[in-house]
């Protein structure tokens, strides 16, 4: 008998699968004992099997941080598991300072994800390992986007802000595309100089295309499973489960196009005179000068822009809808944050960036939108998970090089002991009885270490002034019915790829007397 044939197509993966996973499992042993002398204990966690049926029958693959959370509550701050690759789980701010920022040399490296590659995304400055072409990246945005560089980009944000609220006023039913248009606006005035068109906008497109091709493709399953299990990439796309092999070069094109067009804009608009600052057109015109390589080369030059941008957009328009549906469904909030603006700011302007410190319960506002909502929570992105690059030992654990860390961001921002009813919406939890600001400003949100997100104070003063000028704008309230009863609105998360809150219905509508377009024109 041919024993070839009789063998099923589908056992060869799993035996596959199988192996690889024995393989891996006994290098991990290997490297256990080489890198631990000591032979200290790993941090506590599931075993492979435990793991295998939380991940099979347990987990909600949109939502794994609630497992995650679980798993830490059972095994400590610390949950460590092996499956293939070592992962390390931390539900502690505190943890995650001792070791991500005051250890950041060993914590700053990120998981090997050959499938970002492969996707075209390898890039990125999120997807980079901790090498000199990471620090390059991280010089430019060091000039662009540090606390004093932010000056610079107030009056786009400005501009941008109002251009969001005229959008509004026009079509009140398409909040969530403004709130990324605007994003988008900004982070392309400040990186390319470019003006994006209020809708449509072509380079726009190209973006947003290229984005969602990668959002619904890279999964924290598929990142660890397709990185895991390589050899699949040699066997016939057509087999069911290999999709992701066939979307990757249609992935790759557009990302060739993503990087290209924004960037040939720049070069136009230098060589005709129309260029308005950018960072692109800065570094541009000093390589040009004979700075040259000393810099970047164009291709990196490029890469890091577009990585500003990818990494940006999604990440702060996803806060602002959360933001609509926070105020949506409290409306004693968001008459608190009305007066709060209209004593301040008054109603005839809109309030600009030197309101802001006379604003904390606004301020209050977002920061319980970030805490409330956290975008980016844990798992979810796996791509912005931080790697070891040597091994480690905490508190009498070994924690092996080469494992991947996440910070379990969600399970911080709803940890009870911190924050008293974490489910409840309530900004005064981040205001002393004088009403003053608390010391906590939800900063864990943006990472930690050497990787922080560089683009923290810009994505903050960009949620600003928006939330800002929506709420001294328009009054924001639950859409109704026919029998003019408001429609209750049960807050569900996306469960795709990106984390956003779900359609709901709601209603905007403009709370001065005075036009807004007059508004808008008005400058202080
Ligand atoms: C609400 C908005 C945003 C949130 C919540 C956010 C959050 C994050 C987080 C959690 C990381 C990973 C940090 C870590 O590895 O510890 C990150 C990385 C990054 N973010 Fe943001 N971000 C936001 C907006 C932005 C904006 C507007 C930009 C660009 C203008 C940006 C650019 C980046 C880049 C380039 C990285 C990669 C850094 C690295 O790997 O070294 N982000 N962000």
């Amino acid at each position: 008998m041919d024993i070839a044939r009789s063998i099923p197509m589908w056992l060869l993966p799993v035996v596959g699968i199988v192996g690889v996973l024995v393989i891996k499992s006994s290098a991990s042993a290997r490297q256990f004992i080489i890198g631990n002398p000591h032979r200290l204990g790993l941090p506590p966690g599931p075993s492979l099997w435990h793991v295998m049926k939380g991940i099979l029958f347990t987990m909600d693959p949109y939502q794994p941080w609630l497992l995650f959370t679980e798993w830490n509550k059972r095994y400590g701050h610390l949950t460590y598991f092996d499956i293939g690759q070592r992962m390390l789980i931390i539900d502690s701010e505190h943890i995650a300072r001792e070791l991500l920022d005051k250890r950041s040399a060993k914590y700053s490296g990120r998981p090997e994800f050959p499938t970002m590659s492969l996707y075209g995304w390898g890039f990125t400055t999120i997807a980079l390992h901790y090498n000199d072409k990471w620090r390059q990246h991280r010089r430019f945005y060091q000039h662009g986007f540090r606390l004093e560089a932010l000056l610079n980009w107030r009056p786009f944000q400005l501009r941008h802000a109002h251009t969001l609220l005229l959008n509004l006023l026009s079509s009140p039913g398409q909040a969530a595309d403004h709130f990324a248009t605007f994003t988008a606006s900004t982070v392309m005035a400040a990186t390319y100089g470019y003006a994006t068109l209020p809708r449509d906008d072509p380079l726009l497109d190209i973006v947003n295309r290229t984005m969602a091709i990668f959002a619904q493709s890279t999964t924290m399953f598929n990142l660890i499973f397709f990185s895991t299990f390589r050899f699949l990439e040699y066997l016939p796309t057509w087999l069911p489960g290999l999709s992701f092999y066939r979307d990757a070069p249609v992935s790759r094109k557009n990302v060739r196009k993503m990087l290209d067009a924004p960037f040939e804009f720049v070069e136009k608009s230098m060589a005709d005179g129309s260029a308005e600052p950018s960072l692109v057109s800065e570094f541009l015109a000093r390589m040009s000068e004979g700075e040259g390589n000393r810099l970047f080369d164009q291709e990196i030059l490029k890469e890091v822009a577009a990585s500003a941008f990818s990494a940006g957009v999604e990440s702060t328009s996803s806060v602002l809808v959360a933001f609509l549906l926070a105020m949506t469904m409290h409306p004693r909030v968001q008459e608190r944050a009305h007066s709060e603006i209209d004593a301040v700011v008054g109603r005839g302007r809109l309030p600009n960036f030197d309101d802001r410190a006379s604003l904390p319960y606004v301020e209050a506002v977002l920061r319980e939108t970030l805490r409330w909502f956290s975008s980016v929570p844990a798992g979810k992105y796996m791509r912005v998970a931080h790697a070891t690059t040597e091994d480690d030992v905490y508190n009498g654990f070994f924690i092996p090089k080469k494992t991947i860390v996440m910070v379990n961001v969600w399970a911080i921002a709803h940890d009870e002991s911190r924050y008293q009813d974490p489910h409840i919406f309530n900004p005064s939890r981040f205001l002393t009885p004088e009403g003053k600001l608390t010391d906590d400003n939800m900063y864990y949100v943006f990472g930690f270490g050497r990787r922080i997100c560089p683009g923290r104070h810009l994505a903050e003063a960009a949620m600003w002034i928006a939330a800002t000028s929506i709420l001294a704008a328009f009054q924001i309230r639950k859409a109704k019915n026919e029998c003019g009863e408001d429609i209750e609105i049960i807050p569900q998360f996306t469960r795709g790829q990106l984390v956003r809150p779900a359609p709901f219905m709601y209603e905007i509508t403009p709370r001065s007397d005075v036009e807004l377009e007059k508004l808008v024109r008005i400058k202080d």
